[in-house]
């Protein structure tokens, strides 16, 4: 079996941690008896600085041929000053995350139990945190109507947060069936107390609640959710909520894993799903070898469990990440007292070994 994979490394560190997490599948799929056809594709400020745009229609195009794409980051200073519409983030991520259709953002964050020392958090707090958020990904605040007025005494500008009934629906009845495989909890996190969207993602929330009566349905304001996070993430199995709301609590769920990046994501809901490390192209260390590739290389087990349903490969990636980390190598941004401080590469090579 050989899977057509679109590759999209995109800006900053995006372009240093794909390899490496290319090589990590070559490696286990000669373990596993299947093949890759990787076809690189550019996308966001490499895509404009190349073409002019941030999402070459070639691009999609190979999406949407594809078996599954795979994504680095994109964006960086280098095109900050374009407006929104035409910068990689705005003209690039989200019209593609949308094209494709991917309207769930899977993240499942746990705590990796040679990392929980190394966090700022406490370890009674975060072992053994093992929680999933399903992020909407294709509508809400990103996605709603924006505008730039000019007023007498200046400008005003204008987001504009929009839900349907379907769009709370199809996310919501996911969170379910992946509670169903957990511990049966799904808690909804929202603003209901001050946001119309959020009284009709409750109401709808509840409502299809009643056809999964062997999960239990609790209700959270955001605000309270970032900070329960940090004081008892253990209670969370499942969080299903709003495109922003997701993106903010997952940067700071990563955290109870050790960094951001070691969270990584798989994004569904169309014919062609799209895998991604949570965090961003991180101006401030890309070019120096320094990423931890480990949040893309766990992005790359999930592919291979949510697109392919190979499992025991999927599992094998992350035993082999757990290894490495008992074994005390570590990236800067998880580096403590008398570990190994090892390069993207380096990293990448230890988990290499494991799987060998
Ligand atoms: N999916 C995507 O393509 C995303 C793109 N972005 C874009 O990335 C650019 C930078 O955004 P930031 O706010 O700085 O967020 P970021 O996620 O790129 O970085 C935040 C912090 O985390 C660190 N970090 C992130 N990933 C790391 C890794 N693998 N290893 C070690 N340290 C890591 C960075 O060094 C930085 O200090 C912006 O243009 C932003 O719009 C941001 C988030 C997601
Ligand atoms: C363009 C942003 C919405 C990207 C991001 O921060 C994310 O998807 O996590
Ligand atoms: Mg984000």
């Amino acid at each position: 079996m050989t899977y057509r994979i679109a590759v999209l490394p995109g800006d900053g560190i995006g372009v240093e941690v794909v390899p490496q997490a290319l090589r990590v599948l070559e490696k286990i799929g000669q373990k596993y008896g299947f093949s890759f056809e990787f076809t690189e594709a550019l996308i966001g400020g490499a895509a404009i600085d190349a073409t002019g745009h941030p999402l070459p229609a070639e691009t999609l195009a190979l999406c949407q041929n594809s078996d599954a794409v795979f994504l680095g980051a994109i964006g960086g200073p280098k095109w900050d000053s374009l407006p929104v519409h035409l910068r990689p983030e705005g003209a690039a991520l989200l019209p593609l995350r949308k094209h494709l259709g991917l309207y769930a953002n899977i993240r499942p964050c746990r705590t990796f139990s040679a990392l929980i020392d190394a966090s700022t958090l406490k370890r009674e707090v975060i072992e053994g945190t093992e929680l999933l958020v399903m992020r909407e990904l294709t509508g809400g605040l990103y996605f709603g109507e924006k505008k730039r007025e000019t007023m007498e005494n200046g400008e005003r500008a204008i987001d504009t947060l929009v839900y349907t009934t379907e769009e709370v629906e199809r996310i919501v009845r996911l969170a379910f069936e992946a509670a169903r495989k957990r511990r049966g909890e799904v808690c909804s996190v929202d603003k209901a107390n001050v946001l119309e969207s959020s009284r009709l993602w409750r109401e709808t929330t509840n409502r299809i609640a009643a056809d999964y009566p062997d999960v239990t349905l609790t209700h959270m304001y955001v605000d309270n959710c970032a900070m329960q996070l940090v004081r008892y993430p253990k209670q969370f199995d499942v969080i299903v909520t709003e495109n922003m709301f997701g993106d903010i609590l997952t940067d700071q769920a990563s955290m109870l894993s050790g960094s951001l990046g070691m969270l990584p994501s798989a994004s569904i809901g169309g014919q062609v799903a799209l895998y991604e490390p949570a965090h961003g192209s991180a101006p401030d260390i890309a070019g120096q070898k320094k990423a931890n590739p480990l949040a893309t290389i766990l992005s790359a087990a999930m592919m291979l469990e949510y697109s392919f349903n190979q499992v025991e490969a999927a599992r094998e990636i992350e035993k082999a990440v757990d290894t490495v980390l008992n074994k005390g190598y570590r990236t800067g941004d998880i580096m403590e007292a008398e570990k190994t401080l090892v390069n993207t590469e380096e990293m990448t090579d230890r988990v290499l070994e494991e799987l060998a």
